[in-house]
C-alpha cells in the first residue's frame, strides 16, 4: 500500500514521517505520472495559493482531478481542505485554482491571521461509535479555514462553534462552523 502526498510546499515531510511510523510507504508526489503508482493520497497543509501556483506549473491539476474522480481516498488538510472543496471564499486577488471533489465552501484564513491560531478538544461522537478510542480529538487550528457549507453527501465528523461577533474575518450570520483538522 503506498500513499501519496503532495511535496509541493507545507507539511508534507510531517505526513510522510508519520506514515513511515506507522509502517507505511508514503510517496512525495511531484509530478502528475507519480499518481499513478499511489492508492490514497495526502494533500498536506500549508499555503493554498502558493501550492496552487506550484500544481499550475507542475501541471498537476488535471492528474489531481482525475485521482479525485476514481474515488480513491484523498485525506486534505487545512490548505489540502481549500484544494479539495468545490468552493472557496477568502481567496488573495485573482482567486486560485481549485482540485474540487469534495462539496463543500471553505472561507480562508476564517479565524483571523497566524497569530489568532489556537488549539481545541473537539468531539468526535461518530468515530468513537464506529472505531472506539478517545471522545475527543486535538484539532489544531493554524491559520485555518472553516467550512461554511457542506453538500447531502459530506459527513460531518466533528463541529466547532464559533460566535460571528468574535470572528474577525466574518462575512456570515453562520453560528456553528465546521473546521478541518
Ligand atoms: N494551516 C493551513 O494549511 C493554513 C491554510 C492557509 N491559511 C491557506 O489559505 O492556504
Amino acid at each position: 500500500m503506498a500513499v501519496g502526498v503532495l511535496a509541493l510546499q507545507g507539511s508534507f515531510n510531517e505526513h510522510i514521517a508519520v506514515l513511515r511510523r506507522l509502517g507505511v510507504k508514503g510517496v512525495e508526489i511531484r509530478k502528475p505520472e507519480q499518481l499513478q503508482d499511489v492508492s490514497y493520497l495526502i494533500i498536506p497543509g500549508g499555503e493554498s495559493t502558493t501550492m496552487a501556483k506550484l500544481a499550475e506549473y507542475h501541471n498537476l491539476f488535471p492528474a489531481l482531478r482525475e485521482f479525485v474522480k476514481t474515488g480513491k481516498p484523498v485525506w486534505g488538510t487545512c490548505a489540502g481542505l481549500i484544494f479539495l472543496a468545490d468552493k472557496a471564499i477568502g481567496q488573495k486577488t485573482g482567486g486560485q485554482e481549485l482540485v474540487g471533489g469534495l462539496d463543500c465552501t471553505v472561507h480562508r484564513n476564517y479565524f483571523g491571521s497566524q497569530i489568532q491560531s489556537f488549539e481545541a478538544d473537539l468531539l468526535v461522537p461518530e468515530l468513537v461509535s464506529k472505531e472506539g478510542g478517545p471522545e475527543t480529538f486535538r484539532g489544531v487550528f493554524i491559520r485555518a479555514p472553516a467550512v461554511l457549507e457542506v453538500g447531502p453527501g459530506v459527513d460531518v465528523l466533528a463541529e466547532y462553534p464559533v460566535s460571528s461577533t468574535n470572528v474577525l474575518y466574518s462575512s456570515s450570520a453562520v453560528q456553528i462552523q465546521e473546521v478541518c483538522f
